[in-house]
């Protein structure tokens, strides 16, 4: 932490790292740790909103009245440190609908504070894949699921495609993406972003991120561009239709990892199988294979392959169709991980699925809602689902 120092720029709004002195853009608010200790009734756990890799996050208001989120780094976390000041100095620089709002920070004494706008109805992992409308009170519809995926797809597009030098975020998935009053979706954690030259086709970096949405490239040699981003979002787009993780230990092998089995189910044309049953059905068949397969066409092995995140945006709202020829094998996690693939066998979801299937116009699965690999109640519990272990 001490090799850090912060400084106000008098002029112009770009920050500068110079011998390791690392100073915060203007456009960033400098809190007082004071202020911070009242908004949060001096880091009340009752105010404690969430956990993440660097810190507590609570929820406090500021005495300009603003509800805010508020993470707190951890004092013992080295790394956390260089997140946090590479975070501030990204996010301050841009603003966009889809993305989370920095109001500012704390960076008194030892204090390492991050300032954001507080959104209501959390991140999709604590809503949407631990038991949906159940667990949260939100209604996931499938509208819902197609404007946050659209969303989604927007702020990321920006990052890559509109912002110079252009960002790649680094650690797309569930938890971070929060979910404001009206179900707008916001990109949270910049922490891992690295700014992109525009003469470098990738940086060659450390590997961080999550995995389960590292694209292979990434995982095994390192390389950062914006198709590893790519990548995960195409993970977190066959989550969102699915409603259930990427990865499930309690299923058999398999169902486990969410990657292989779309892709099994997409060289056996039941595509549709992998859609949420929670949703009872009341979606548009074609709309949602479009959706799955869109994910299939951001995780393909050759990141080249792979479409920029601006594509994708128009594969997802029909302005642009999908030639399914183009869909390739994914980099599958398994590949890496000596999984040894059995024999396909079917869920009761998929049976049920592939039966309503052939009258797509009322397409409806009433009856097994919540019992299939992709429903929540099979994420988080299992041993009544009807699998047949090998
Ligand atoms: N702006 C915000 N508004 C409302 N809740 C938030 C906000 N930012 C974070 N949270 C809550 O705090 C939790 C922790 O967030 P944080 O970004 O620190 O970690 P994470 O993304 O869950 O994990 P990791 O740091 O390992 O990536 C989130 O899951 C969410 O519930």
């Amino acid at each position: 932490m001490g090799c850090f120092w912060f400084s106000r720029h008098k002029s112009g709004g770009k920050p500068s790292e110079v011998d390791g002195e690392l100073s915060v853009s203007d456009k960033v608010k400098i809190y007082k740790y004071k202020e911070i200790r009242q908004a949060t009734d001096d880091f009340n756990p009752i105010n404690k909103i969430g956990e993440g890799g660097f810190g507590s996050v609570y929820k406090g208001c500021l005495r300009d009245g603003k509800v805010a989120a508020i993470k707190v780094l951890s004092a013992e976390s080295r790394q956390g440190v260089r997140e946090f000041l590479t975070e501030i100095n990204v996010i301050s620089e841009i603003q966009h609908e889809n993305l989370v709002k920095l109001y500012g920070c704390c960076v008194e004494g030892n204090h390492r504070i991050l300032v954001y706008n507080y959104l209501e109805n959390n991140s999709l992992d604590k809503t949407l894949l631990v038991g949906g409308y159940t667990q949260s009170g939100i209604k996931f519809d499938w509208s819902t699921r197609a404007n946050i995926c659209i969303g989604v797809a927007k702020g990321l597009s920006f990052l890559h495609e509109e912002v110079t030098p252009h960002i790649v975020h680094r650690d797309i998935k569930a938890s971070n993406i929060l979910l404001d009053r009206d179900l707008s979706p916001k990109i949270s954690d910049f922490g891992l972003a690295r700014l992109m030259p525009p003469n470098m086709t990738h940086v060659s970096t450390r590997v961080a991120g999550t995995l389960g949405y590292l694209a292979p490239e990434y995982a095994v040699r390192g390389q950062l561009t914006r198709k590893a981003d790519i990548y995960s979002f195409g993970v977190l787009l066959m989550e969102i239709v699915s409603g259930r993780s990427n990865k499930n230990t309690r299923l058999p092998t398999e169902y486990e990892y969410l990657l292989e089995r779309a892709w099994k189910l997409y060289e056996r044309n039941e595509l549709v199988d992998l859609v949420d049953t929670g949703l009872d059905g009341l979606f548009d068949v074609e709309e949602a294979c479009r959706y799955l397969k869109v994910g299939l066409l951001c995780t393909q092995d050759s990141p080249k392959l792979r479409p920029k995140m601006s594509t994708v945006v128009k594969l997802l709202t029909g302005t642009k169709n999908i030639d399914n020829k183009k869909i390739t094998r994914p980099g599958l996690i398994s590949d890496f991980m000596d999984l040894k693939v059995r024999e396909p066998v079917e869920t009761k979801a998929e049976q049920v699925n592939r039966h309503n299937c052939t009258n797509p116009s009322s397409y409806n699965v009433s009856s097994s809602s919540g019992t299939g690999e992709n429903s929540n109640a099979c994420s988080s519990g299992g041993s009544s689902v009807p699998f047949r272990k090998e």
